[in-house]
């Protein structure tokens, strides 16, 4: 059979279904999202970011306190590759070495700290498209991802906002940004980010 990402029966799906497995045994798509939204609203609003860790395994630990309610797999590494439409994320025999070339260059860059606006946008655009094409969790890369950047953000003197972004401006500057082309990305993250009025 055939999941949502095209690779046959997926070990993290309930038999014969593209349904994700989850902690809460939930068996419908629509309880699943909505659970989702629920559980990672809650954990957003008790979230506290710690400014002095940015790397990888943060990234893993935000994933872990955003999903740890709905996945026994929250904060870990994906067992399977995966597709979406032509993109294929990395390679899951690549994802923690392609990991490590990601993040080393936050502390190669003083983790952009002291960059004018449009210097910072062009580097935080460039480490989320490679963050984006490395999709390290089997789902809740995204929301993951984003969260990591506005700590990043936070710690370099910027705030981002996502509000007037919509999904589907995201996926296809994402999908640009997979084929090589940066500028949706630039444009998308001039208009989410802004210096913190001090
Ligand atoms: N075909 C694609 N090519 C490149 N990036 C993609 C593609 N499809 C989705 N994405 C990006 O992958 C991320 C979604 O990944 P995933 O579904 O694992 O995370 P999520 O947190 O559940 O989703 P979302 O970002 O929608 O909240 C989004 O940032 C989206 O723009």
């Amino acid at each position: 059979m055939t999941d949502k990402y095209g690779v046959g029966q997926d070990p993290y799906c309930y038999p014969n279904s593209s349904l994700l497995i989850n902690l809460l045994d939930l068996k419908s798509e629509e309880e699943l999202i909505a659970a989702e939204v629920e559980f990672t609203s809650y954990r957003l609003s008790t979230f506290i970011p710690d400014f002095d860790n940015l790397s990888f395994d943060y990234l893993c630990h935000i994933h872990y306190h955003l999903f740890q309610d709905l996945y026994s797999w929250a904060g870990q590494i994906r067992t399977v590759d995966i597709a979406k439409q032509s993109t294929h994320f990395c390679n899951v025999r690549f994802i923690s070495k392609s990991a490590e070339k990601c993040f080393e260059v936050l502390p190669r860059n003083n983790y952009f700290r002291e960059m004018p606006l449009p210097v910072f946008i062009n580097n935080l655009a460039d480490f989320f498209c490679e963050v984006n094409v490395l999709h390290p969790f089997r789902e809740g890369n995204g929301r993951s991802l984003r969260l990591f950047c506005e700590v990043l953000a936070l710690q370099a003197g910027y705030e981002l906002s996502w509000h007037h972004i919509s999904q589907e401006d995201w996926l296809l500057t994402n999908i640009a940004g997979y084929q090589g082309d940066l500028m949706p990305l630039f444009r998308l993250f001039r208009l989410a980010t802004k210096p913190i009025d001090i």
